[in-house]
């Protein structure tokens, strides 16, 4: 038999093979790859009794799990998916091409003027080992995350930021968390992270760092308690062990 495979089959392929892989990635950073897994397998055994097997009973009790299945990861995987909408919607992915068209005047130092401060608070606290958990609001409103902490409302400073992480502060558990470049919120909660590629030395700080940045574009800088490393969590990824000027270019290089 005939069967005609033309250029429109091959960026069919490639397209179903980059959707798989990103959704491979997104459950590897997300920690539910064995989900995953199980999907594969589901599907593999669908298409063995439905299109070669041919068996009616069990092909028809396995269509109406698949189509209950797809409300199920729905449910299951409501922020995982918020996250992918709101990053292909994110301004920063489209740009490139507004910049060809409308070329980009504005002055940019206003919308980083937290990131100086923030950086020399960090290595501050680095030095003295005073832990502390920043989170950076970009385009997904973390109001459920700031309604958990105090507020505190005020402009982004290194000696406010040192205060309130130091030790003995009321204030000092928890993440601060900021918001169009100001101090927003102390003492907030964050959702754990369950990855288990993360090293067992890290603890809830990092986790709960790495956690925000899994269920928003939110970035998450950490400072141990234990070693004084700097950390920064950003789209489900930890980055150990960075120097001060590493987390001025990875703060820099997200507000742009
Ligand atoms: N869900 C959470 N949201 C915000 N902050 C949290 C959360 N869980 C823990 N923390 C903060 O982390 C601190 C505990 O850190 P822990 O020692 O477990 O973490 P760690 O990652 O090992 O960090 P360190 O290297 O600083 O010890 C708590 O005192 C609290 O301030």
């Amino acid at each position: 038999m005939f069967v005609h495979f033309g250029i429109k089959d091959v960026i069919d392929i490639l397209l179903v093979a980059l959707l798989l892989y990103n959704i491979y990635k997104m459950m590897k950073d997300s920690g539910t790859i064995n989900i995953f897994g199980g999907i594969m397998a589901f599907l593999a055994v669908w298409i063995v009794v439905t299109r070669i097997l041919d068996m009616r009973l069990m092909g028809a009790i396995m269509d109406k799990l698949i189509s209950v299945g797809v409300l199920i990861l729905v449910i299951l995987f409501q922020d995982e998916i918020r996250r992918f909408l709101v990053e292909l919607g994110s301004h920063k992915r489209w740009r490139f091409f507004f910049r060809l068209f409308f070329p980009d005047k504005k002055d940019n130092s206003k919308a980083q003027s937290y990131i100086i401060p923030l950086v020399y608070a960090c290595m501050n606290m680095a030095k003295t080992k005073t832990g502390a958990l920043i989170v950076i609001q970009k385009d997904i409103a973390l109001t459920q995350y700031i309604q958990t902490g105090d507020i505190i409302n005020a402009d982004v400073n290194s000696r406010l930021i040192e205060n309130i992480f130091f030790k003995n502060s009321p204030l000092h558990d928890g993440a601060m968390i900021i918001a169009d470049n100001r101090i927003v919120a102390a003492a907030c909660i964050l959702p754990v992270s369950h990855n288990n590629d993360i090293p067992k030395s890290l603890g809830l700080r990092h986790r709960s760092g790495l956690g925000i940045s899994q269920e928003s574009d939110a970035t998450a800088v950490i400072v141990s308690e234990e070693t004084g490393n700097i950390s920064v969590a950003r789209n489900g990824k930890l980055h150990i062990k960075l120097s001060g000027k590493d987390l001025e270019n990875i703060l820099s290089d997200d507000s742009l």
